[in-house]
């Protein structure tokens, strides 16, 4: 067993969403969304705008009720989990008084809980200590972020959300950032964050859970969710194939035709273009191309209702 499936087996699930479904009109924003994330796992969010994240998130939170489906954090409605303290949120939207000071801020954050860490060990993990006397009109957009994350911390909850926490940080704020929540995340807490940065997920997940349409596409280590859809690419000059005849083809995982131009997405590319000059001799200007993984990426996520017919071509 790994640990991860060990955190999830031991002491019951940090987080538990089951069948979740939120729909604003036409708008599906969340599918059948099943989710359990053990204690101790740190879980990136991963999609394209729109495709459901924050929804998700609010509906974790008890901020959104979902039409459907139940959440469990720590074994308890979201509600009762946050009114004990067990978690801690950083959400995008949420608003910091202009003329009220950092301290004051997270002290009146703190005031929320019974057992909340003292104010000034808070200003610290979140790194803005030297932020304390400034008042929040006076902060830079990573700044609010960093004190939106003092906040989160000082109930010192056992799950840590957040959705896109470094928004509004540059190159810098965003490294300090993740330094502090690796620490945090080292003490045995649980972290989800939602983030459009893969890198971020890959440096800083155990898990990437990849959302799009509202549902979940792709649930595991960054590694094995990119290694489903990494694999190669060939292009080629086929005259006359139509895209179905290259998808029969062993090996090929997808195929779209452009006029003569083939592009065939392989599980296997040798195999392919074996099998591909074996049945297509006039098969020409042959290339095995190795895909990144922000293409696996942006494959994975790409939205699946854009041009349907294209691969039909
Ligand atoms: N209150 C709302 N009313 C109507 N539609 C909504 C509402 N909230 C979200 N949506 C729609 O639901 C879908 C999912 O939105 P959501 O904000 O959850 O996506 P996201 O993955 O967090 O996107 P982003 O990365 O842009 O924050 C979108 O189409 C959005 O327009």
């Amino acid at each position: 067993m790994t640990t991860t499936q060990a955190a999830r087996t031991a002491q019951g699930y940090a987080v538990e969403l089951r069948g979740l479904r939120k729909h604003y009109g036409e708008v599906r924003a969340v599918e059948e969304v099943d989710l359990l994330i053990g204690r101790g796992e740190v879980v990136a969010l991963l999609g394209p705008n729109g495709a459901g994240k924050s929804t998700t998130v609010d509906i974790l939170l008890g901020l959104t009720r979902p039409d459907a489906g139940e959440v469990r954090l720590f074994g308890d409605p979201p509600r009762r989990a946050i009114a004990g303290g067990a978690v801690g949120a950083m959400l995008q939207e949420a608003g910091l008084l202009d003329d009220v000071t950092v301290r004051e801020t997270v002290a009146l954050a703190a005031a929320l809980h019974r057992a909340p860490l003292p104010v000034e060990e808070a200003l610290r993990k979140a790194g803005v200590e030297d932020l304390g006397p400034r008042r929040a009109a006076r902060l830079s957009g990573g700044q609010k972020q960093r004190v939106r994350f003092a906040m989160a911390l000082v109930c010192d909850p056992a799950l840590l959300v957040l959705d896109e926490p470094t928004a509004a940080m540059d190159v810098g704020g965003r490294r300090d950032f993740w330094r502090s929540m690796h620490a945090f995340a080292d003490s045995g807490r649980t972290v989800i964050f939602a983030t459009h940065y893969l890198e971020e997920a890959e440096d800083y997940a155990d898990r990437v859970v990849l959302m799009r349409d509202g549902r979940i596409a792709a649930d595991g280590p960054v590694a094995a969710v990119m290694a489903g859809v990494s694999g190669r690419t060939v292009r080629a000059c086929v005259p006359g194939v139509d895209a179905e005849e290259l998808r029969r083809l062993p090996g090929v995982v997808e195929a779209r035709v452009r006029g003569d131009r083939a592009e065939l997405r392989c599980a296997d590319a040798d195999a392919v273009v074996r099998e591909l000059l074996a049945r297509f001799p006039a098969a020409r200007d042959i290339e095995v191309v190795a895909q990144g993984l922000e293409e696996a990426f942006l494959r994975l996520t790409e939205d699946s209702t854009e041009d349907p017919e294209e691969g039909r071509r």
